[in-house]
């Protein structure tokens, strides 16, 4: 089936990009990207595109090209799908914060939601595509859904999971290592993959198009994420090993990464790691585990999490006990708040946990981060200490311990101690010589990235701490 109009629910970090390089490299079909939220729409309908929602080197020269050409973005969500040939799903699958499985499970009720829209208003066949990370089986309880409550047309359910990292979102989608399409065995199952791989054909080869079954293509999206955060919770726990022995981390990554068994990359030693996606796939994949009375592998995969958990606190332990046991009243300036560099994606950064340690220990925070808001920083404090049960009045009190600047000075000037939670290009190219001035001395580095130049940095008189460099 040659594919004419595609709908996709759900405009965000993964449905705004994909949809618009789709978009770019098949200009004969139609790409409405709708959504439920008003102002996220009108924020990727911005004229000036510095204002779109989601920041991705790249996104807006791929935005002004095809929007109004072949990309459409709207809250008209049922009309969407009702010109739709084929639909992906790409809204949000955050862990379940009630209930069965709390705290570990996918929350699958927007997906179920898009589920039940499409049945209701879909009038003729349609494929409809699994963008969001999901369980391994959640294409039978979709099609179980679609069928049953559906107005008797044939729904076709195919796995693509999507693969980008942000920061690099464009750059990933245009040359991807691979695409995963899972879809079932049967003659419409296998004509329905052919119709998503000739997609993608558009721009990539026949090698970098992988199709296997559905349960496959679901399972293989947890286990890449799984793999990768896996990788970078082991170099983190031998961080812990390095400090205590004078060995460095980064030269132990370097050694083992030349293994080509090995590999160089994911071996970066960092405060730890965060975004939306790598702590809910891995609770959700050790939930599955234990719903498989697979306790054992469980608590291998968990382990994952809880090390990431101790890193974080590491760190902020580190600054305390090292600013002679407290932090209280002292001023901490953080360099970066999102959860990486290039992108302003703060979801499950380790600011956020870094933070709250300082501030529960008497600090005043003082951040700086190139494309972080104060709203968005005050809405992460406000949303952790929200789900830990504290009432208005102590929110609001300890929210006077953060404060956010426009310049990068303002947040260090009088600074006790700066800790880099981001590794952002640019504070590499600060002038040390002057923020040194500037500080309460002993002025104190506590590099969570390890980006700056320890050496440099000492000479100049900071008393430097990196991850895993004793
Ligand atoms: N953020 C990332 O880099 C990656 C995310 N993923 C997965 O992709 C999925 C989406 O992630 P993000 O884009 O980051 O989430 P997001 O939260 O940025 O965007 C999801 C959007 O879906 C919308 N939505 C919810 N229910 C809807 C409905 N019934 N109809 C229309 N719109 C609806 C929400 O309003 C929201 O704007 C998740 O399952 C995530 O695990 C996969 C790979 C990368
Ligand atoms: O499913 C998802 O959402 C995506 O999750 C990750 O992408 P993302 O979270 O955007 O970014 P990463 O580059 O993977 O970084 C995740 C975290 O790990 C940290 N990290 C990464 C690499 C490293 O060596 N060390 C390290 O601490 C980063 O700073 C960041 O906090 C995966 O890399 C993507 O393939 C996947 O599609």
């Amino acid at each position: 089936m040659k594919i004419k109009n595609i709908c996709c629910l759900g405009a965000g970090y993964v449905g705004g990009p994909t949809m618009s390089v789709i978009a770019l490299k098949c200009p004969e079909i139609r790409v409405n990207v709708v959504d439920l939220n008003e102002s996220r729409i009108l924020a990727w309908n911005e004229e000036n595109l510095d204002k779109l929602p989601v920041y991705e080197p790249g996104l807006a020269e791929v935005v002004k090209e095809a929007r109004g050409r072949n990309l459409f973005f709207s809250t008209d969500v049922d009309s969407a799908i009702e010109a739709a040939d084929m639909i992906f799903i790409a809204v949000n699958t955050p862990t379940k914060n009630y209930g069965e499985g709390k705290g570990m499970a996918a929350d699958l009720k927007f997906v179920e939601l898009c589920a039940r829209q499409i049945a209701r208003i879909a009038k003729n066949d349609k494929i409809i595509v699994e963008k969001s990370t999901l369980p391994v089986r959640t294409a039978e309880t979709l099609q179980t859904i679609l069928d049953h409550a559906g107005n008797g047309v044939k729904f076709e359910v195919l796995s693509n999971p999507e693969f980008l990292a942000e920061g690099t979102a464009i750059n990933d989608l245009l040359n991807a290592d691979r695409v995963l399409i899972g879809g079932k065995q049967t003659e419409s199952g296998q004509k329905a993959i052919q119709s998503l791989v000739d997609i993608y054909a558009h721009w990539l080869s026949p090698k970098q198009i992988l199709t296997t079954n559905v349960w496959s293509s679901e399972l293989s999206k947890l286990t890449a994420n799984a793999f990768l955060a896996q990788r970078i919770s082991s170099i983190n726990a031998l961080s812990a090993l390095c400090e205590a022995t004078e060995a460095d981390v980064d030269e132990v990554a370097n050694a083992i990464g030349t293994d080509s068994r090995i590999g160089s990359k994911f071996l970066k030693a960092s405060v730890g790691f965060g975004g939306s996606c790598f702590q809910k796939d891995i609770l959700n994949l050790v939930y599955l585990c234990r719903y498989f009375n697979l306790q054992e592998v469980a608590n291998y995969w968990e382990q994952i999490i809880i090390l990431n958990d101790y890193q974080k606190y590491r760190f902020a332990k580190k600054i305390i006990t090292s600013l002679f046991n407290t932090v209280s009243g002292k001023k901490i300036a953080f360099l970066g708040w999102a959860f990486k560099k290039d992108t302003n994606d703060t979801r499950e950064s380790a600011a956020i946990y870094v933070a709250e340690h300082l501030i529960e220990d008497g600090a005043e925070i003082h951040v700086f981060d190139p494309k972080v808001s104060e709203g968005k920083i005050k809405a992460d404090m406000r949303d952790l200490w929200d789900l830990k049960g504290f009432t208005e009045q102590k929110i609001e009190s300890k929210l006077k311990q953060i404060f956010v600047h426009q310049l990068p000075i303002e947040a260090l000037d009088q600074a006790h101690a700066v800790a880099v939670l981001t590794e952002w290009d640019e504070f590499k190219t600060y002038d040390w010589n002057s923020i040194y001035i500037k500080m309460y001395k002993p002025a104190f580095v506590f590099d969570g990235r390890n980006i700056l130049d320890a050496a440099k940095l000492t000479e100049i008189g900071f008393q430097v701490k990196g991850i895993g460099k004793g």
